[in-house]
């Protein structure tokens, strides 16, 4: 059901993810996008540094598991919102780092003047960009309601979730697990900088 090599992608984003302590526990999840109907994303409450390609598994763009029975990710709705929003991402990786995690309980987070910023697409690093933070939410489905005119409005280069963690985007599985890395990096530094203070 899901291509082998894009289950073997995300499974290897899953250990590089677990190895640089981004995914305690069995915090996070991944996904890729398949085809126009169907999403790979992993099951929920799995270890994503010991995944298998059978942790990797179907669900349409309403979340629904294509084999009944499999259980996806507790928070895939948030993945299938940003497939529907925006045709270029290809990949979704959400971990709990310790810098999104402590940042997203601090308040606004905004990047000003980081070379790095140009991982992202912009010309220059001479340019302010906000990073969300979103209230948390048990209710899946009601926090993305809540976050979709939002994401419309001013999509962002990714976003947190308060006290939760971190989502991030790509046009592949390789590139969101860049960009996600440069977002992680944009984190810690913030945090360094705030203990600085
Ligand atoms: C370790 S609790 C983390 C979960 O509540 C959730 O936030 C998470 O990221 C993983 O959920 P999952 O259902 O395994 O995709
Ligand atoms: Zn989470």
């Amino acid at each position: 059901m899901v291509p082998m090599e894009l289950a073997e992608a995300l499974a290897e984003a899953g250990r590089r993810m677990d190895a640089r302590g981004w995914v305690p526990g069995s915090a996070g999840n991944l996904s890729a996008r398949i085809d126009e109907t169907r999403i790979a994303i992993t099951r929920s409450g799995v270890h994503k540094g010991r995944l298998t390609t059978a942790d990797i598994i179907a669900v349409d763009y309403e979340g629904n598991p294509l084999v009944p029975g499999q259980k996806p990710s507790a928070e895939t709705l948030l993945h299938c919102q940003l497939y529907r929003l925006f045709p270029a991402v290809g990949a979704v990786l959400h971990g709990h780092s310790l810098a999104a995690t402590v940042l997203s309980m601090q308040g606004g987070i905004t990047f000003a003047n980081y070379e790095i910023l140009k991982a992202f697409g912009y010309a220059t690093h001479e340019l302010e960009v906000r990073l969300p933070v979103y209230e948390n939410d048990q209710d899946i489905a009601r926090l993305a309601n809540f976050i979709e005119p939002l994401l419309q409005n001013e999509p962002p280069i990714g976003y947190v979730i308060e006290g939760h963690g971190v989502y991030g985007w790509g046009t592949s599985v390789e590139h969101a697990y860049w960009r996600l890395e440069a977002l992680e990096f944009l984190l810690a530094c913030e945090l360094e900088r705030r203990k600085l203070k």
